[in-house]
């Protein structure tokens, strides 16, 4: 391990402050500074000392590597101190700072001096120099490193296990192409079953697509639609679990509808699924916010198998667009493929040849960012599209990768703008279940949409129970009592914040025979695919994971998620509970929280943003919203989740509802 005085060395290097200059102006004698002012500055310091150490003790951090680190820090801030006080000297040692580095904005942010050393200016600095000496303690995850496998040809990634068919879904359809450039949908009764609904057994009903694009009537005139304010009623959407329609109630819905019973075998639209499906027949931009598991799949899909042409879909994860692959070619029958940067050039030109075919067969085209951003080549497939009429939209998935101030930020995502630079025409959706309100604008703007058409619902999982525990000293005995006095012989997640974390927590349950996997980005491709598998079928009930699991997971009776240590962000957070529940019956989000974790933390995201510092500052003052909720100690957690994402929320709803949060459990009513 290296030396805190090295960690520290080099960590002031990268900054802009080379050892020699240092050298070359030590700290500024205190005889120099005279009366109470120097008096005063020095009070001012100890004050500020003591607030450093309690903001790193309060952020879980060693007592010792604390007082160390700190000496040493203000050793390093200490000798800027002359060209600071002494006037004159200040602008000249300005200029001779590298711009953007931390002692620029340091030097020349203090007008008296009295703003030397503080929480607020090197606070961060102060952690992630703490955090650098940490470093070599944990392998933090890799999202990215996943991206780096191959995902084979399409039909490498069908598996052998085709899904269940949905209940309910007795009547399927499936599209295709013909080769006067209509799509063609038909419903085909698959059994006796069907009777009752009108259907023979066999019958095909198709729904010709029209040359010319239908004229559906026009929305947009609701500007923002959201399903939760007041009036606002979604008439489309119904409870999951009503009756099958009838023949007549079949032949009465207009082809959105029907392809939703037909295709994709439910029996009603989830909230604004509908008004998002017509926004894209009518060819508008359209910006979905819906909750994790909300559905939002299907207002794309379902458009993309009533329009003409290709819809091509922009997705972070190769994992994510092969789960969307396999579900559409095998479940719903719908020809979908990809184009990726792990594919053979041999697989990529069979793709790119049948997009440029008179009539490509598939409707939809997953691709990650890096295809489009920077690839002319690309584009110019999208452009003879175009030219044929059949780019028919452009779609992008988990679209909070887009802002910087996202907790996923892609860089490849910042240059989809060129989309809509590119083909004015051809709408855009963009998808996400987490956004907060500077992100949707950011998003909006960076995708050139600033137009869309808005469709939110609430972010809300009622379903969703969530609680924090105090994390003991043996936690790992902890979680097994936990999962077997609660959750026994049901399907959950187990997310911990470091590869080797991940393991041990998986050995130790599997030791205590609850059958568990784990999963990170360091597996080999087959081996992440071999334990999502058992965990899907049911073969392990617990998976113990890293963030590399988590986009894309779509298990329905997900019963528990439990965070052996806090996440990065109330993003992130949401998204991995996010997981749970899916099903719509309840399940519990659990974090077991201890202060120690909290510099864990910040060790990771050290890692991960480097040394840029604005990266590293929003992603500090994001972890710190994290924590914030898990100190909460009375207010209520889903109240908090959601107020984080701009959501009003009454609390009552969560005392009275279907699934308090602990403190709300734990409140004297307060309705
Ligand atoms: N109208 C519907 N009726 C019944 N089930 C539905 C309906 N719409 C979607 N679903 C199901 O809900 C599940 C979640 O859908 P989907 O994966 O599209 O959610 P999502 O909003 O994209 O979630 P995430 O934010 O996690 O990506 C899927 O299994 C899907 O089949
Ligand atoms: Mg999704």
């Amino acid at each position: 391990m290296p030396k805190l005085d090295e960690v520290l060395d080099a960590w002031s290097d990268t900054l802009g402050f080379p050892a020699d200059n240092r050298a070359a102006c030590p700290r500024q004698p205190s005889s120099l500074r005279t009366g109470s002012w120097a008096g005063a500055a020095e009070r001012e310091m100890e004050v500020e000392r003591a607030r450093l150490l309690s903001l790193a003790y309060e952020f879980g951090f060693d007592e010792d590597a604390a007082n160390q680190g700190l000496d040493r820090l203000l050793d390093l801030y200490g000798e800027t101190l002359p060209y600071h006080f002494l006037p004159g000297i200040q602008s000249e040692r300005a200029n001779s700072i590298p711009p953007n580095s931390k002692f620029e904005l340091f030097i020349l942010s203090g007008e008296d001096g009295t703003d030397f050393v503080t929480v607020e200016h090197c606070g961060d600095d102060f952690l992630a120099a703490l955090a650098d000496f940490n470093q070599d303690k944990e392998d933090w995850d890799d999202l990215q490193a996943i991206e780096t496998e191959a995902c084979g040809a399409l039909s490498d990634i069908f598996i052998d296990t085709i899904p269940d068919e949905k209940e309910g879904n007795k009547i399927a359809g499936r599209v295709f192409s013909s080769n006067d450039n209509h799509s063609r949908l038909e419903v085909i009764s698959q059994n006796d079953c069907n009777l009752s609904s009108g259907f023979k057994r066999n019958e095909v009903h198709t729904i010709e697509q029209p040359s010319k694009p239908r004229v559906y009537e026009d929305i947009s005139n609701y500007g923002e639609v959201s399903s939760n304010v007041p009036g606002g009623i979604d008439l489309h959407a119904v409870q999951d679990g009503c009756e099958t329609p009838s023949y007549e109630q079949l032949q009465s819905m207009d082809d959105i509808s029907l392809a939703n019973v037909v295709v994709f075998g439910n029996k009603t639209f989830r909230a604004l699924q509908y008004q998002a499906c017509k926004a894209a027949m009518q060819k508008k931009d359209c910006f979905v916010l819906m909750p994790t598991g909300g559905g939002k799949s299907l207002c794309y899909q379902l458009p993309a198998i009533l329009h003409l042409g290709v819809t091509v879909v922009v997705c972070p994860l190769l994992s994510l667009i092969q789960d969307q692959i396999t579900t559409l070619n095998v479940k719903y029958a719908i020809p979908a493929t990809f184009l990726n940067s792990q594919q053979t050039a041999s697989q990529a030109s069979a793709v790119i040849q049948e997009l440029r075919s008179c009539n490509p067969s598939c409707k939809l085209l997953y691709v990650t960012p890096e295809r489009i951003a920077g690839n002319p080549s690309f584009m110019d497939t999208l452009q003879c599209l175009h030219q044929k009429e059949l780019l028919a939209s452009f779609v992008i998935d988990e679209a909070h990768c887009v802002s910087q101030w996202g907790h996923d930020f892609r860089a490849d995502y910042r240059g989809l703008g060129c989309l809509k630079q590119n083909f004015p025409r051809v709408p855009i959706m963009a998808l996400t279940a987490t956004a907060t309100q500077p992100v949707r604008q950011d998003i909006l703007d960076t995708l050139r949409i600033r137009n869309a058409l808005v469709l939110e619902t609430s972010f809300d999982r009622p379903n969703l129970k969530y609680e924090v525990i105090l994390k003991s000293k043996d936690s790992l005995k902890q979680l097994n009592q936990l999962i077997k006095d609660r959750f026994s012989n049901m399907s959950g997640i187990v997310y911990c914040l470091s590869k080797s974390e991940c393991v041990e927590v998986s050995k130790y349950l599997t030791k205590c025979k609850i059958k568990t996997v784990h999963y990170h980005a360091g597996l080999a491709a087959h081996q992440r695919v071999a334990a999502q598998r058992k965990w899907q079928t049911g073969e392990a009930k617990v998976v113990c994971a890293t963030i590399a699991f988590g986009m894309g997971i779509d298990k329905a009776d997900v019963r528990f998620i439990i965070h052996h240590t806090l996440s990065k962000s109330i993003e992130s957070y949401y998204q991995e509970s996010g997981r749970a529940g899916r099903d719509n019956l309840p399940a519990t989000c659990i974090i077991f929280y201890q202060k120690k974790d909290f510099s864990r933390v910040v060790c990771m995201l050290r890692n991960g943003e480097g040394s840029k510092r604005e990266r590293f500052k929003t992603a500090m003052d994001q972890a710190k919203k994290m924590q914030g909720y898990c100190e909460l100690k009375k207010e209520c957690r889903r109240q908090t989740l959601l107020s984080h994402f701009g959501e009003a929320f009454n609390r009552n709803g969560c005392i009275t509802g279907p699934s308090p949060c602990d403190n709300c459990s734990n409140s004297e009513q307060l309705i």
